[in-house]
């Protein structure tokens, strides 16, 4: 039972992708998950929630979708433009944040628009345990299967101890000034960033992994939505 009262947060939800491994007919942030897109079902796993102190999406300049939702014009969103990858995206919504005068002390949840089934046990888990972290860290799970190393031929290479492997999901929570500082230099050097605790560590951090759902899964090929409709006992067009 964690005693510490769950800190306050800002969260920045990057959601400018074109969904290209989806293969639909529109980004898949904007694809129907029963009644609402998977986009409001994320945002969703946010906003309400009683430390949230504001919540910012990072949105494709070119987006069509988004004036169609119906929290479209919900006060408590604020907009900022999408970057040529996910990391520019995030660091626009971090920007956008210290432009609102947020604190650079202030924790910061990061978490991908294609994750709608974020569980709320698991976003206070992240938050109960990291509350005190000096460093931050992420939600993730440690890898179940069997894992190979391939080379250019397709083969196997060798086998991977998978008892040191875990795989990365989101929300990431860091300290909004130190993420962005991280998350800033690391575009500058041209490193490549996939996700926030890789800035915190090129920075010479090491993120925290707390164990969360394995079901926290992130929507990127066809498969993912049919299983998450499935889970949800919706029909497979709905
Ligand atoms: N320039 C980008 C690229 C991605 N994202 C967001 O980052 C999250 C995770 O990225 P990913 O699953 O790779 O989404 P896409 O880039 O849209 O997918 P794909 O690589 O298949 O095009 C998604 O919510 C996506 O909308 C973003 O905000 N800005
Ligand atoms: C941030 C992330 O979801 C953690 O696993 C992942 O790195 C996003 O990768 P993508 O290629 O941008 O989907």
């Amino acid at each position: 039972m964690n005693l510490i009262p769950l800190p306050e947060f800002w969260a920045v939800i990057p959601a400018a992708g074109v969904g290209a491994r989806m293969r639909a007919d529109r980004p898949k942030q904007y694809l129907r998950l029963g009644e609402r897109t998977v986009l409001e079902h994320t945002l969703g796993c946010f906003l309400g929630h009683p430390t949230l102190k504001g919540l910012v999406v990072c949105l494709a300049e070119d987006d069509p979708w988004w004036p169609g939702l119906a929290c479209a014009g919900d006060p408590r969103i604020a907009r900022v433009a999408g970057g040529c990858e996910r990391a520019d995206s995030v660091l626009n919504g971090l920007l956008h944040l210290l432009e609102l005068g947020a604190d650079e002390h202030d924790w910061v949840l990061v978490h991908d628009a294609a994750r709608p089934n974020l569980s709320r046990e698991d976003l206070d888990l992240l938050l109960g345990e990291l509350a005190e972290d000096p460093v931050g860290g992420l939600l993730a799970v440690p890898a179940r299967d069997t894992l190979k190393r391939v080379g250019k031929d397709g083969r196997v290479r060798e086998t991977v101890d998978r008892s040191v492997i875990w795989q990365a999901y989101t929300p990431q929570m860091f300290r909004l000034g130190a993420l962005h500082r991280s998350l800033a230099d690391a575009r500058v050097s041209r490193v490549a960033i996939t996700d926030e605790a890789s800035a915190l560590e090129w920075a010479g951090q090491a993120p925290r992994l707390v164990e969360g759902r394995a079901d926290n899964l992130k929507i990127t090929r066809p498969e993912d939505l049919e299983w998450l409709r499935q889970r949800w006992g919706l029909g497979s067009g709905d």
